[in-house]
């Protein structure tokens, strides 16, 4: 399936298919990372410092989501965390608890991000609604400073999910692991550049188009 979804589109479907289906969100990010970790051991990917950017939303879950599956594959990871800690979502801090489990940091302080072999983006997804500024804007034009490749989880975090423009800043990945569907913003504007490769995991197997 080709479709091109907007934000407010692919919420729809998120909603649907937790809500109508009864998929729990948990499922539904579980599989999203599992489509990340897959495209990160298939490709090219230099894994002895992986370096995960997580915000406090649903992408920042699948963050910490991936960097467990990651830490399981072998990998060495740490999760630098940004962002206001008390807009921490649910799956977020199931999240967070899970990687207690599997002794995964979350460490706040960004010179780790220095000698990264690969970063993974995962500080804002669909749910970007504003200019990005402050600790966030320091840390993406920190996150671009670094030598190493990048892979953004969901959109590049400062790409408006619908239009394609950087949201005062944007991450300049190497590539987009993008979710169910490919979204606009990934195919206009700024958007190819700062995507980089886009694979879609379509696959899902947990997405429904439905006909409202
Ligand atoms: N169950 C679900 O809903 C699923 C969500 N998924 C992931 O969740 C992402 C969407 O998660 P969220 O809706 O939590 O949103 P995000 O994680 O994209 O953003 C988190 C929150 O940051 C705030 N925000 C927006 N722009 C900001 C700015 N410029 N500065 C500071 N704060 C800002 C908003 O309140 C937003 O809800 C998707 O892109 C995808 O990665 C996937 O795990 C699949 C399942
Ligand atoms: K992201």
């Amino acid at each position: 399936m080709k479709h091109l979804v907007t934000a407010e589109q692919m919420k729809h479907f998120d909603s649907y298919t937790i809500n109508t289906i009864k998929i729990p969100s948990m499922v539904l990010m579980e599989r999203a990372s599992l489509a990340v970790r897959d495209f990160i051991l298939s490709g090219n990917f230099d894994l002895t410092n992986v370096i995960v950017v997580a915000g406090y939303g649903n992408n920042g879950g699948d963050g910490l989501c991936v960097a467990r599956l990651l830490k399981i594959a072998g990998a060495t990871v740490r999760v630098v965390s940004v962002g206001n800690s008390e807009h921490e979502s649910t799956e977020h801090a199931a999240q967070r608890k899970i990687c207690q489990y599997y002794h995964i940091d979350l460490q706040t302080a960004t010179e780790a991000l220095a000698d990264a072999t690969l970063i993974v983006d995962a500080i804002f997804g669909i749910g970007i609604d504003r200019p990005i500024a402050g600790p966030q804007e320091q840390i993406i034009n920190a996150i671009n400073a670094v030598n190493a490749k990048i892979v953004a989880v969901d959109v590049p975090s400062g790409i408006n999910t619908d239009t394609g423009e950087v949201m005062n800043v944007a991450v300049k990945a190497t590539a987009t692991v993008t979710f169910a569907f490919n979204k606009v913003g990934l195919t206009v504007a700024a958007g190819p550049t700062y995507a980089g490769q886009v694979e879609v995991a379509a696959d899902m197997g947990t997405y429904a188009v439905d006909d409202n």
